[in-house]
């Protein structure tokens, strides 16, 4: 019999580093929790971006400030801290002090490396400190069924076939018909001129709907407005919803981090993921195991790698059309993959109190 479970209590600890998506993650997490009949505390040492990130908030889900001193609220059933963040010591005594403690997870970055198949669902005992005693287990979003997959909402197909595409592309005076239709969402890459006079020069013209932040810093670097067949479109910050929109409006989406790349994948049409760089570049592997997985066609598979300076080659013309059956194939894998959301609860079901 599979546990019957009511009233699940969850803490999901978030600490903002940098960029959005520490917080976007979280947020995506603990809504999709909420979605499901549960009760979600979201703590942030900062959730000033929850303001145009969820504006709505959703019901079920309780932003609690990470501060010192910590209010006091005593341990849910389900601890996950994400990106191994390290809740505050005075909250895992009060885990420590339970007579049945909460399931602790850590929640890991989002890789499609081998790693992340042995590494799914370890344990890691805390031997000092207030957590002495406690299981600390790792849960890894990941591209195989051995992972903990990826988080899609129960309702995405259904909000994804009532959208109406043009109806959104005309607020922001695009008419699709005449032009493909562009996001960016990127850090600083350094083939980023190349690939706006790519797009000047090329016909079809091109819409390109920059991204509030570092992309529209970036572009804005290089152009600050559009010239031959290139329009550009600055955005403001999008609520993750719309944000959504924009993804499934584009012919071409350019993604990055952890969320968007995800989002990029269920939006079902061709996207470029910029990894976060790392100093050890740590994420030119990281990019090989997802290239790897995604099996695109050569020019695909070296535009992605000037994309993310694994390469100091030119930037491969975009051929959107014959990129679009890697997309749709990525698209159908990705929705076979485990849902993270439901997979927590399996996992913290077999292991902890609910
Ligand atoms: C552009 C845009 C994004 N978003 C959301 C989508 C995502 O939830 C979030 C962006 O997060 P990501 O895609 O992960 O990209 P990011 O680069 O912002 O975040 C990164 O932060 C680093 C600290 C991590 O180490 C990286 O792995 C990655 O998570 O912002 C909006 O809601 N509105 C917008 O207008």
């Amino acid at each position: 019999m599979p546990p019957i479970i009511e009233a699940v209590r969850w803490d999901i600890f978030c600490k903002v580093i940098d960029n959005h998506g520490d917080a976007g993650v979280c947020w995506r997490l603990a809504a999709e929790l909420a979605a499901r009949g549960h009760a979600v505390r979201l703590w942030m040492d900062d959730s000033a971006m929850l303001a145009w990130m969820a504006p709505d908030g959703a019901p079920g889900v309780e932003v609690v400030p990470w501060c010192d001193p910590v209010p006091d609220l005593a341990p849910g059933d389900v601890v996950i801290e994400a990106f191994g963040c390290d809740p505050p010591a005075a909250f895992v005594a009060r885990m420590a002090a339970l007579s049945t403690p909460p399931a602790w997870l850590n929640l890991e970055y989002l890789s499609a490396e081998r790693y992340v198949e042995r590494s799914h669902g370890l344990p890691s005992p805390v031997m000092h400190g207030p957590g002495a005693g406690l299981v600390k287990r790792f849960f890894y979003p990941g591209f195989t069924a051995r992972t903990g997959g990826l988080l899609r909402e129960q309702d995405l197909a259904a909000r994804q076939a009532s959208f109406d595409r043009s109806a959104w592309l005309q607020r922001w005076g695009i008419a699709p018909a005449q032009a493909r239709v562009v996001s960016l969402f990127c850090y600083e890459p350094a083939a980023l001129p190349q690939l706006l006079d790519q797009l000047a020069q090329a016909a079809p013209p091109t819409e390109l709907l920059v991204t509030s932040g570092r992309a529209a810093a970036a572009v804005r670097r290089h152009a600050l407005q559009g010239r031959g067949a290139l329009r550009l479109h600055f955005l403001p910050l999008l609520s993750q919803r719309e944000y959504d929109h924009l993804l499934w409006s584009c012919d071409l989406n350019f993604v990055r981090g952890e969320d968007s790349a995800v989002r990029g994948l269920l939006a079902g049409v061709p996207a470029i993921w910029q990894i976060y760089p790392q100093d050890d570049q740590a994420h030119h592997a990281k990019l090989e195991a997802f290239l790897d997985w995604l099996q695109p066609p050569n020019d695909l598979r070296d535009f992605f790698r000037t994309w993310n300076g694994v390469v100091d080659e030119p930037l491969p013309a975009l051929d959107i059309p014959r990129w679009r059956p890697t997309a749709r194939v990525a698209f159908d894998r990705a929705q076979a993959l485990p849902e993270l959301a439901s997979g927590l609860v399996r996992f913290a079901g077999e292991r902890g109190r609910i």
